[in-house]
């Protein structure tokens, strides 16, 4: 089983201190962790740094993953490469150098990748060509396409409808529960997050305020710490928990 810690992490651009001491307990892989929290409250800015793209302070330890098994799929990713969906996503299994010539298991995932993800009908489809929605399941599939052991994604779902958010996260979750991956997905939803993460990172106030069972730091109390929204967190008939907002808590949130 993969895990992921973090110890005392900060970053900072320039003399902007954006994150300090930022630590959780060891994250075990498996099933999805969220990162939530307020806009500029430096979610991006801890992906960044997980993934070894900022530096500063602090440590970010893995076991039964190596760094390399990590991928991190930003906010806005290029799509505009004069590529087909499918070379787009052979180019992403290809990074790491080799041959261009496909194995059979290369091939293999390629192919369960767009299934996976139900993107199989545009795999002739050229990049510039998609719309956002449909741009954004393919550079989840070019993520996922190499197997990797710890996935960070900033907000997966911003530009895509209903249907395609339940397909994507369920996708993602059975992805985690076969590989045993630690997988954090920044999200703004926050019945999303109830309805498909076991844990969750709060971010707020220039650190990690809290990791734990989503229902367990998800509490109304928290949710007026991160956004300065009252709100109640109820059982619908099926059991099933859910935010209702409620209105401005008279306090704002507090970012960097
Ligand atoms: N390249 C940069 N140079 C300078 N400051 C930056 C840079 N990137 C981000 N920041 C600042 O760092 C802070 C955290 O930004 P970050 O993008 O990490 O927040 P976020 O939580 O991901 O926000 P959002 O929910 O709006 O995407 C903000 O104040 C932002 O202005």
């Amino acid at each position: 089983m993969v895990t992921l810690q973090l110890e005392n992490l900060g970053a900072r651009y320039g003399r902007h201190e954006v994150l300090s001491k930022a630590t959780t307990p060891p994250i075990r892989g498996g099933s999805l962790t969220a990162l939530v929290g307020a806009n500029a409250a430096g979610k991006s800015t801890l992906f960044r740094r997980i993934a070894g793209q900022m530096r500063g302070a602090g440590t970010v330890r893995l076991s039964s993953a190596a760094a390399e098994d990590l991928r991190y799929m930003p906010q806005d990713t290029g799509m505009n490469a004069a590529l087909t969906v499918y070379e787009s996503i052979i180019l992403a299994l290809k990074q790491g150098g080799g041959s261009w010539r496909l194995s059979a298991s290369e091939l293999t995932a390629v192919n369960d990748v767009l299934a996976r993800l139900g993107i199989t009908a545009l795999a002739e489809r050229q990049l510039p060509e998609l719309s956002g929605g449909q741009r954004q399941v393919v550079s989840i599939a070019q993520t996922l396409v190499t197997r990797p052991q710890v996935i960070l994604m900033d907000e997966p779902t911003s530009a895509l409808d209903l249907y395609r958010q339940y397909e994507v996260l369920e996708a993602l979750q059975s992805y985690a529960a076969e590989s045993g991956a630690v997988m954090i997905l920044a999200l703004h939803d926050l019945n999303q997050v109830m309805r498909c993460s076991t844990t969750t990172i709060a971010l707020g106030e220039g650190s990690i305020l809290a990791t734990g069972p989503t229902l367990e730091i998800l509490t109304p109390a928290m949710i007026r710490r991160l956004y300065g929204i009252n709100s109640r967190v109820e059982r619908c008939s099926r059991g099933c928990a859910m935010m209702i907002v409620d209105g401005p808590a008279e306090s704002q949130p507090i970012t960097v």
